[in-house]
């Protein structure tokens, strides 16, 4: 679990967020919505160690980040997968290569050892014949499932993704939000998601966070999320005709 308690972080005269407070479940799907330039990417950078707030204190699993010595952070930075956003995969590698990186980089275990994790890795994530493959010879759909491979092959206890549907077609965004889904329930990461994409919001988001202006406008589940009648959120979540028609036929499905 990831606990987040009053946080503030600027640059310079630029107060970005503004004393945000939520925690993220281990085992749940947790997205951070809001509009561009309300802070979302700061405050993924704050819950990966990359920024440090000038206030407040983020609780990973019981350890508080600014009390930690440079070796405790340097292990817990260790717990950390990430998929970046466009994958960010190593163009010279092979896919395995690539998958391999973490373990020769920060452990000790024989060659034997990571061929059996990458092997197991890219079973899991469904790329089984791809192992000497460049990424350029790959889809983007393939390339996001490398990335995942790659951020869990540590296994993780926390794992964030950057817009991790960016640039994939709606059919392939699914999947992979499926995918990142059950990993997640299935190794019971606290996993956290940085979106744009509303339709991982309705079917993924076990908890969202809507960020405005660097505040913590609202937060709740996907269930909660068509019932709000929050006008920030409901402007920014059903902005669209379509979404507003779902919505409309959800809530009197209820009724
Ligand atoms: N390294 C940095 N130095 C100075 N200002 C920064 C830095 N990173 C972000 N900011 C500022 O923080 C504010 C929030 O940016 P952030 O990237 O978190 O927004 P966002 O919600 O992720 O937007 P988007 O959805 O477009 O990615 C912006 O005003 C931005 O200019």
């Amino acid at each position: 679990m990831i606990e987040v308690d009053n946080i503030h972080k600027s640059f310079g005269d630029n107060h970005v967020l503004k004393g945000i407070t939520t925690r993220f479940e281990q085992g749940k799907t947790n997205l951070i919505i809001g509009q561009s330039g309300s802070g979302k990417t700061v405050f993924l950078k704050c819950l990966l160690g990359l920024f440090e707030p000038e206030e407040g204190r983020i609780c990973y699993n019981g350890r508080i980040y600014s009390d930690l010595t440079m070796n405790e952070k340097r292990d817990l930075r260790q717990e950390m997968g990430m998929v970046f956003q466009g994958s960010a995969l190593f163009d010279s590698m092979t896919v395995e290569g690539n998958v391999m990186f973490p373990l020769e980089m920060f452990t000790k275990q024989s060659k034997a050892e990571m061929q059996e994790r990458v092997d197991f890795v890219l079973k899991r994530v469904n790329l089984i014949d791809a192992h000497e493959r460049y990424p350029s010879e790959i889809s983007g759909g393939m390339q996001k499932r490398v990335a995942i491979a790659r951020a869990i092959v540590m296994n993780p206890k926390y794992l964030f993704c950057d817009e991790p549907n960016s640039g994939l077609d709606p059919k392939t965004a699914i999947l992979i939000d499926n995918l990142i889904q059950e990993i997640t329930q299935e190794y019971n990461i606290t996993t956290i998601i940085n979106t744009h994409d509303m339709n991982s919001v309705m079917e993924i988001g076990e908890k969202i966070l809507f960020l405005k202006d660097g505040y913590k406008e609202w937060e709740g589940t996907n269930k909660e999320i068509f019932k709000t009648d929050n006008k920030a959120v409901t402007d920014f979540v059903y902005s669209s005709e379509l979404f507003k028609k779902v919505r409309q036929m959800y809530l009197e499905e209820r009724n």
